[in-house]
């Protein structure tokens, strides 16, 4: 029997962080400055896909029902995070969110007690295509896709799975049910690269904004090395001999990807360089894992129980406390140049990107 490491990180009791020297404020500062604004939150580490730079082949062990946050922690979670510290916006991510049925539950109940704030999904849109219009009339108010390659292919080769057709469907019927941007995420790899020109052109045809990302040590198989990684100036060298690129920056500072327009604009490329061109000086992200923990950081083993606190009958105000606590003592970054970088235990899927 194959042994499939999910990772069990270092969860922490919420009451053990040092906030002896935290200023009293109630947003989610941390030691260097920074303030998270954007919640990230996790619903299931089950997938449609098993992409290969994310999901070990046979998938991630499943969680058990009684660990992972039901539809209604997750809305008061939310709720705490928007009314007691400061979160504008909120992303429902894994796995796939769509492998939850009750997604749409999720989102109206969010958009019930945060009403205007933001309410995004990054997804592989596996089966979308049945579900963007009831997710827009739950309140969902953007969508991000996954796609690495319009070859079906080097698709199925990707995903371990052939389903480039329901993913392309996902992304036309987001667009027909109003999502707009409809944001395209595709991976930066040695076999993505010779198909990189022809999926930007796809996405200027269909009017969806690609953003290229580069590849993180986050895959379940610890097959990531430096040596094989492809660096956004690869990317953007080999683009260039296609389109004229003239670079436009972030939508804001915070924002992971940087923008170059495509053939004079309106239409653009994002590149996000979370490895070569590392943004985290500007981070602004708190994260929720399926399982009720805050991850300060992506890369960070140590996270800290609010299920346990939210079940164990803690008030607003407490919850809150226990993730300001969280997210003082978040790290300066993930630190992937360190000679002593040893990547997380949880692995992409686990995590939500
Ligand atoms: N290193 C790092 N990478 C991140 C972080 N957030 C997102 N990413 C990477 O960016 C990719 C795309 O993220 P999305 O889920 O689309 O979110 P986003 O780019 O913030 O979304 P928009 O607000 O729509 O631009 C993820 O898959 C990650 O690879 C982060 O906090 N740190
Ligand atoms: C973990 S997935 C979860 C949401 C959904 N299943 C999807 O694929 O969009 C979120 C994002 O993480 C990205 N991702 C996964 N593994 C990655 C890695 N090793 N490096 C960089 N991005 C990665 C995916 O491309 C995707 O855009
Ligand atoms: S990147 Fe998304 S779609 Fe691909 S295996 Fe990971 S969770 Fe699934
Ligand atoms: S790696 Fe960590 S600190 Fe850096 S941007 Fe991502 S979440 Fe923020």
């Amino acid at each position: 029997m194959t042994a499939v490491h999910v990772g069990i990180p270092v969860v922490r009791p919420a009451a053990a962080e040092d906030v002896s020297d935290r200023p009293d404020t109630p947003v989610l500062l941390d030691r260097f400055g920074r303030v998270a604004r954007d919640l990230r939150v996790s619903i299931t580490e089950k997938c449609s896909l098993r992409c290969t730079y994310c999901m070990p082949e046979e998938g991630l062990p499943a969680i058990p029902r009684e660990r992972l946050l039901s539809a209604e922690e997750i809305v008061r979670l939310v709720a705490v995070g928007v009314h007691h510290l400061g979160i504008r916006e909120v992303r429902f991510t894994g796995g796939e969110p769509l492998m939850r049925r009750d997604l749409e539950q999720i989102v109206a109940g969010c958009a019930r007690v945060v009403p205007g704030v933001p309410l995004a999904v990054t997804t592989n849109a596996v089966g979308l295509a049945h579900r963007a219009d009831a997710l827009a009339r739950a309140g969902l108010t953007r969508v991000n896709i996954s796609l690495d390659s319009v070859d079906r292919a080097r698709f199925a080769q990707l995903t371990r799975r052939d389903r480039l057709d329901s993913v392309l469907d996902g992304i036309r019927a987001a667009k027909a049910a109003g999502f707009a941007p409809v944001k395209v995420n595709a991976v930066l790899m040695p076999q993505t690269l010779d198909g990189a020109a022809d999926l930007l052109a796809w996405c200027l045809d269909e009017g969806v904004q690609l953003r290229f990302i580069e590849q993180m040590p986050l895959d379940a198989d610890h097959e990531w090395a430096r040596a094989n990684m492809v660096p956004a100036q690869r990317l953007l060298d080999l683009l260039s001999a296609r389109f004229a690129l003239t670079e436009v920056g972030r939508e804001d500072p915070s924002a992971p990807a940087e923008r170059w327009a495509v053939d004079g604009g309106p239409a653009t490329v994002g590149i996000i360089a979370s490895v070569t061109r590392s943004f985290c000086s500007d981070c602004d992200r708190t994260r929720l894992t399926s399982e009720g923990t805050v991850r300060s950081c992506l890369f960070s083993d140590r996270e800290t129980d609010l299920r346990a606190a939210l079940r164990g009958g803690a008030s607003d105000d407490e919850l809150a406390a226990l993730w300001r606590g969280a997210m003082w003592n978040k790290w300066a970054g993930h630190g992937i140049d360190a000679a002593d970088f040893t990547p997380p235990q949880r692995s992409m899927g686990a995590i939500g990107g």
